[in-house]
């Protein structure tokens, strides 16, 4: 293979070093098995970059970032940092980095595991052939608006603005017609166009674009509906394509068709290969330094890292492949395991051992139907 690609690995705050620690060793056997050559260089983000450097991303970072050809991320923030002003607040990080690095679109595949039917709150016939990627849109929207806190003599007042431009939509609501050209040719489009003028251009922007795939469905959804559409038919859903925040909350609500949270990863993309990848969830300060996260969401990050940064289908496949096949031989991180249910409860390391293991013994498979469909180039 070509010259060795570099990764700039943020670890990050809570259950992040966990989890990314068995990511990195993942890509190692990745490294043995397949002959290619990764080159790991380490920087801090998040709350530990606050106390040590007094800012949720140093400059090193930053530059550190972009001198390589991808970024794995674990996760920032924790109650340590909650009262911090808004400037040095761990998640300002991450949000300055996605802007800076210039990735406007969230891919956040939602897919189903062999032996996690019931590993789900909803029923086996509601979650059954759950294949979805929602498209969230990254660098735009109230996340990045200008906001205002101010007194008045009735008290105070906040605001977040709320604002998109026609051409951040456009290229957004583009990249989801493309995955869908390449799965089960359908874009839902989910929007709050009856009350936001943000979403009557978001819906004028998706028609526009929409002439230019005549194989692709078009549907809109108000985002009040899709939240409860996608618990109640969501194998329904093909490819979701959303604005910021929408895309964060209708993320994390599809984890429960899943199974767990620990199970969702997401790659950020902008216009060329470099990425980055980084599992949906947080920083999980509840479970943090007891070594029973699940790391498959991060392990499932790396694999898109390996997919759509680096071009490494068979690579990519033998992640994906050995991480569901360490849950369908009954593997659980507690995150997986209900009340009741006998199961072969491991740790996080365990697990990435496992995973290794798996990918050790595996044949080098061709790419698959299942994988393909996610792809975007
Ligand atoms: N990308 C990120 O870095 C990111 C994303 C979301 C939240 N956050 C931050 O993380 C902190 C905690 O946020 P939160 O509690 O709302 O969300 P969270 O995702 O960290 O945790 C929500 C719940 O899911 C569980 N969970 C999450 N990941 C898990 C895993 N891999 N294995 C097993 N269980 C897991 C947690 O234990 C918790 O019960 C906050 O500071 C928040 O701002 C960061
Ligand atoms: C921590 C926060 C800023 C972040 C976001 O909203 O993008 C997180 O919730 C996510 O989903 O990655
Ligand atoms: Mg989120």
């Amino acid at each position: 293979m070509s010259r060795a690609k570099k990764v700039a690995v943020l670890p990050g705050d809570g259950i992040g070093p966990e989890i990314v620690e068995q990511a990195v060793r993942v890509l190692h056997q990745v490294e043995k098995k397949f002959g290619c050559s990764l080159e790991f260089s380490y920087g801090m983000i998040g709350g530990g970059a606050i106390d040590r450097a007094g800012t949720p991303l140093p400059d090193e970072t930053l530059q550190l970032c972009k001198q390589c050809d991808a970024v794995l991320l674990g996760a920032v923030g924790g109650p340590a940092w909650d009262h911090y002003p808004p400037e040095i607040r761990p998640e300002k990080a991450l949000l300055q980095l996605r802007k800076e690095l210039g990735l406007f679109s969230n891919l956040r595949p939602v897919m189903q595991f062999d032996g996690l039917e019931s590993s789900s709150a909803l029923r086996p016939e509601v979650i059954k052939d759950v294949d979805l990627v929602v498209v969230r849109e990254l660098t735009g929207g109230i996340y990045f608006g200008e906001k205002t806190r101010i007194n008045t003599p009735d008290g105070e007042v906040a605001s977040d603005l709320l604002i998109y431009h026609e051409y951040e939509v456009e290229r957004i609501v583009r990249q989801a017609f493309e995955i869908a050209e390449k799965r089960r040719k359908k874009v839902t489009s989910v929007d709050k166009a009856n009350v936001l003028e943000s979403s009557r251009l978001w819906r004028k922007v998706a028609e526009k674009v929409s002439q230019e795939y005549p194989d692709v469905t078009l549907e809109h959804m108000l985002v009040d509906n899709c939240a409860m559409q996608i618990v109640q038919r969501p194998s329904t859903f093909d490819v979701l394509v959303t604005e910021n925040m929408f895309g964060d909350i209708l993320s994390d609500e599809a984890a429960v068709l899943s199974g767990s949270i620990g199970l969702l990863p997401s790659a950020s993309l902008g216009r060329g290969t470099f990425g980055l990848y980084e599992p949906v969830h947080g920083s999980a300060p509840d479970i943090a330094g007891q070594g029973v996260a699940n790391p498959a969401a991060t392990l499932l990050s790396a694999a898109m890292m390996l997919r759509y940064s680096f071009g490494y289908h068979e690579a990519a496949n033998a992640v994906e492949e050995a991480v569901k096949q360490v849950i369908a031989k009954g593997f659980r991180t507690p995150d997986l395991i209900k009340e009741g249910q006998i199961k072969m409860a491991v740790d996080t390391e365990e697990f990435g051992a496992l995973v290794i293991k798996e990918i050790d013994q595996s044949e080098v498979a061709p790419e698959t139907k299942a994988n393909a469909k996610v792809g975007i180039r």
